[in-house]
């Protein structure tokens, strides 16, 4: 990348934090570690990042790097060893209603149908809704992902994109104002993926584009379509942030003409750099 499109970057980045929209979730010297039958494996190192109250941000980098990891302790389903996570504003000592996370293997409960597997997270986190208004967030969701038609089916019964819709019209529903999504597309078709991307911002803006997102990634077309900034990380052990990359298009973006944006070109070729500067044909 040029130096001068490397400056805009740097400066657009700048410049969406000085617009200040507050900081949504603060990671602030975050270190985990794991204890193993081999000794204690640091996962992830002295991470700080901030991101702003309806930011979109993606994480990418290899496998076993630590992005779950991040996520898990933004969730707060993961304990830092060392330092600390603030969402909304409090520190993060547990999983919380204000934080839907959607994992990479789908986490519904076998035993319940689709439809149910819904209801029963909104039913209960809505608690000040009536059971109308429920069943109707539970309908709209299920539209959303087109799996009304299998709303009875458990999830023994589906296939893997269409628990992954599952558990993205879960997350959805519950309408949290910090969304988690680890690989969350990561099973569904090109096409399928297209429609759950526009569905996503559809979502995003409906709420005034207030909801903060952060999702984990191994795709780069759709980190840098979805995202406000795509944080790269090295391997690990001990893995940090190694280059944090602004993504300074315009919205709404129409997927076929950014492509050819030679901005989106500039950061697509930055962030295959990053992520594979390390290999080689020879490799
Ligand atoms: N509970 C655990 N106990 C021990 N080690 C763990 C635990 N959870 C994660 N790890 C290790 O921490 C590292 C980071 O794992 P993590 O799942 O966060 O990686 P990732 O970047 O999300 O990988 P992938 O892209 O393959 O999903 C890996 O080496 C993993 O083996």
């Amino acid at each position: 990348m040029n130096t001068q499109i490397q400056t805009t970057l740097v400066d657009s980045a700048n410049e969406f934090h000085k617009l200040s929209r507050q900081t949504n979730i603060d990671i602030r010297d975050l270190t985990i570690s794991f204890k193993t039958p081999k000794g204690v494996y640091t996962a992830v190192k002295d991470i700080n990042l901030q991101v702003a109250k309806g930011e979109i941000v993606s994480i990418i980098g290899h496998s076993g790097c630590g992005k779950s990891t991040l996520m898990n302790a933004i969730s707060g389903m993961v304990k830092p060893s060392k330092g600390e996570v603030i969402a909304n504003g409090k520190v993060v000592k547990g999983p919380g209603p204000d934080r839907g996370i959607v994992f990479q293997n789908y986490s519904l409960l076998p035993w319940l149908s689709v439809y149910k597997n819904i209801f029963e997270a909104v039913d209960s986190v809505m608690t000040g809704k009536t059971r109308a208004e429920k069943l109707t967030i539970v309908e709209d969701n299920l539209k959303m992902v087109n799996l009304w038609e299998h709303k009875d089916k458990l999830p023994g019964q589906l296939s893997g994109g269409m628990k992954q819709r599952v558990a993205i019209a879960r997350a959805f529903a519950i309408n949290p104002s910090i969304l988690l999504l680890d690989e969350p597309f990561g099973a569904l078709d090109a096409l399928t993926k297209g429609s759950m991307h526009i569905e996503l911002l559809k979502l995003w803006n409906l709420d005034n584009r207030n909801k903060t997102i952060v999702m984990v990634t191994h795709d780069i077309e759709e980190a840098i379509f979805l995202s406000d900034r795509v944080v790269v990380m090295n391997n690990g052990p001990e893995a940090t942030i190694r280059e944090i990359v602004d993504v300074p298009l315009d919205r709404p973006r129409n997927k076929k003409a950014i492509a050819h944006d030679p901005v989106y070109m500039d950061i697509h070729d930055r962030l295959l750099n990053l992520l594979f500067d390390k290999f080689s044909i020879e490799d």
